[in-house]
Order: structure tokens, then sequence, then C-alpha cells
């Protein structure tokens, strides 16, 4: 199982009064993403690189296939872990096939024409050309491309665990959004177990199954997206995540948190035929597919089957509405 898990993890760093990272507990399971989101000096750095031993624990331990990290080669177990950051780092004397091999040379046990192959594959993954990329040099790469480079290179070795420290944030917004879109979809190709650093809310929101929210080295709470926005542990992580927006909350709250049993919301015959919306999409997608077709109403579907179950209408946007700004009212409150 490569899951990892922090038991109760701490480091001192030597020197500082208070710890940078403090008695954090949580588990990333295998196959999903975890965004590690907080204040500048929060810990989230020092927290991933305890992971592939480039910072050693004060105390606690880090479990990765159940084995405590600390008892493992840090050379072998770096090989294991893929690592991304934001200053890619590419050799820029090697061109860029030589640059995604270096890791797997590293790692070794494979013949030239394997690693040739994978390479392709890799340069294939990650969006670019083998054919046109192979033979180029790092300065003649974009910055988005540089940092494509550095996925494929962290991916060389076919690890199970993916690190990456803010890997898009010297990107521009557009080429940002792209990488994120792109890294969704080689994660749905290759399931690894993601720690994945970032500052920017909305791509932890997008990246993340489950988000991470640090504090002056303390874990502050651990949830979905959805569970964040909508029960936020406190007025921080109301404010980090941005509960009170209410466009953001809709943008994640998935339809179905709105739908009820009344005989008109589940009668196809009350409302006719209306467009329909697929039952995962969430309010926001709702709420405009409504105001776009100027529909009474919306049928949602079942993506698997077209089966249609439940109706949608704005009135039913507008009490989810209510709901969060009277949770929101009442959190206010009970922080007074
Ligand atoms: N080598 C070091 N020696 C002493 N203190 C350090 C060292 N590295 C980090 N720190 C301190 O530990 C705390 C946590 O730093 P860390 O880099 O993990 O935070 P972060 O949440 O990743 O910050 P940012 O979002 O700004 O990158 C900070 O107070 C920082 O000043």
């Amino acid at each position: 199982m490569t899951t990892i898990a922090f038991n109760n993890i701490t480091k001192r760093y030597k020197g500082m009064d208070a710890p940078a990272v403090d008695g954090v507990t949580f588990v990333v399971p295998e196959g999903s993403t975890c965004m590690l989101v907080g204040t500048s000096g929060s810990g989230k750095t020092t927290l991933l690189r305890m992971v592939n031993r480039l910072i050693e624990p004060t105390s606690g331990e880090i479990l990765f296939d159940n084995k405590n990290v600390l008892q493992e080669n840090p050379i072998q177990l770096r090989r294991r872990i893929g690592y991304v950051i934001q200053q890619v780092g590419l050799f820029p004397h090697m061109t860029i096939a030589e640059n995604v091999r270096v890791t797997a040379d590293i790692a070794g046990g494979w013949n030239k024409q394997k690693i040739n192959q994978r390479v392709d594959e890799l340069l294939d993954l990650v969006g670019l050309d083998p054919a046109d990329y192979r033979k180029r040099f790092p300065r003649q790469l974009s910055g988005g491309q540089q940092q494509r480079v550095g996925l494929a290179r962290a991916l060389a070795t076919d690890p199970a665990i993916l690190l990456m420290d803010e890997p898009f944030g010297a990107l521009d917004a557009i080429t940002r959004a792209r990488m994120q879109d792109e890294l969704l979809r080689i994660q749905r190709d290759v399931h690894k177990t993601i720690l994945f650093v970032s500052h920017d809310i909305e791509e932890a929101f997008k990246l993340g199954d489950q988000v991470a929210v640090m504090s002056q080295g303390k874990l502050i709470q651990m949830g979905s997206p959805v569970e964040l926005l909508a029960k936020p542990a406190d007025e921080f992580v109301s404010q980090l995540v941005g509960a009170d927006n209410i466009v953001r909350q809709l943008q994640y709250l998935p339809i179905g948190s709105t739908l009820d049993n009344r005989p008109e919301a589940v009668s196809s015959a009350h409302w006719g035929d209306v467009p329909a919306i697929s039952n995962q999409a969430t309010l926001f997608d709702a709420l405009l597919k409504l105001l776009e077709t100027n529909a009474p109403a919306l049928a949602t579907e079942d993506p698997q089957n077209q089966e249609k179950t439940r109706y949608i209408t704005l009135p039913d946007i507008n009490q989810a509405i209510t709901h969060l700004r009277n949770d929101e009212k009442s959190r206010a409150a009970s922080s007074i």
C-alpha cells in the first residue's frame, strides 16, 4: 500500500524557538492527491521534504509503504519518490532526453533501448512531442515546457509517490491552468500518491482529493474541498478557503446537496421536457445553465445511464444560498 502516513511528526530547526512542524498526524491514501496549504512559513515545505529525507524530523515517524522512512537508505528512498519543485533545475548542457533520462540512468537496471523508449513515453505523457523536443536544450523551451520536462523526469523511475512543491508557482495564469489540467489528466492514468504544496487555494481545490490546512506548524484541518467550504474548523480556515464566498461554494457544492423529494422535484409530468444536467455537476453549473437556457427547471441525470431522477430550479439554488449564508452567520456568531 503506497500511502504516506505522518505520525505525530515534529521538526525543530536549531536555534528556533517554535517548531516549524508541530505534532502533525495525517494519512495521504494511495493514489490520491493531498494539497498542503497555509500561510507563508507554516511548515508546508518542511513537512514535504521530510518525506524524502531532505530534512530529518526531530520526532515522530513517516510511514511509506508501511515502513518508517527513517529506517531506509535515503538515496534508495529518493529513487522511489518523484520530486518536482518550482525551480525545475534542468541541466542546461544536456538535451531534454538526457535530462529526463538522467533519473532512469541513476536508478539503473535498464538497458539503453528501454530507457530511450521510456523517455519518449514520458515526453508524450507530459504533452511534448518526442520527435520535436528530444534533442532540444532547456534554454530552447518555455517555462511551462521546462516544467513539463521536470514532471517527466520525476516520473522516469515510475515512483509510487510524487512530492510537488509549488511546481506551477512561477508560471503565468494561463500556463498554470493548462499544467493543472495536464496533471489531472496524467493522474487519471498513473494514479500516484501525490503530496502537493500550493499557495493558491483555487489550485488546491482543483487538484486535491484532500486539502490539508497548516498554520504555525500545526495541521488545522484536513478534508475535501467541499468539507472545508461547508464546515471550516475555525475562522482561519474559513478565511483561507473563502467559506464566505458564495460563488466559490456554489462552484464546489454538488447539485445533489440541494435536491429534495418534494413531488414537483421528482415529477417529470410537472416539468415536461426541460434541459438535462449531469447529477455530478455543481450548483454553479446548474445556475449558469438555468440562466442560459431560461428553462424553469433542469432534469438531473445519471451520466452512466442517462436516467433522469430529480429536477433543480432557481428557487432550489436560492434556498441552498440561504442555507450557506445561515451557516456562515452561525459560524461568525460562535467565533465571537
Ligand atoms: N533551515 C532552516 N533553519 C531554520 N529555520 C527554518 C529553516 N527552514 C525553514 N525554517 C523556518 O521554519 C518555518 C517553516 O518553513 P517552511 O519553509 O516549511 O514553511 P512554508 O509553509 O513552506 O513557507 P512558504 O509558504 O513561505 O514557502 C519558517 O518559520 C521558516 O523560517
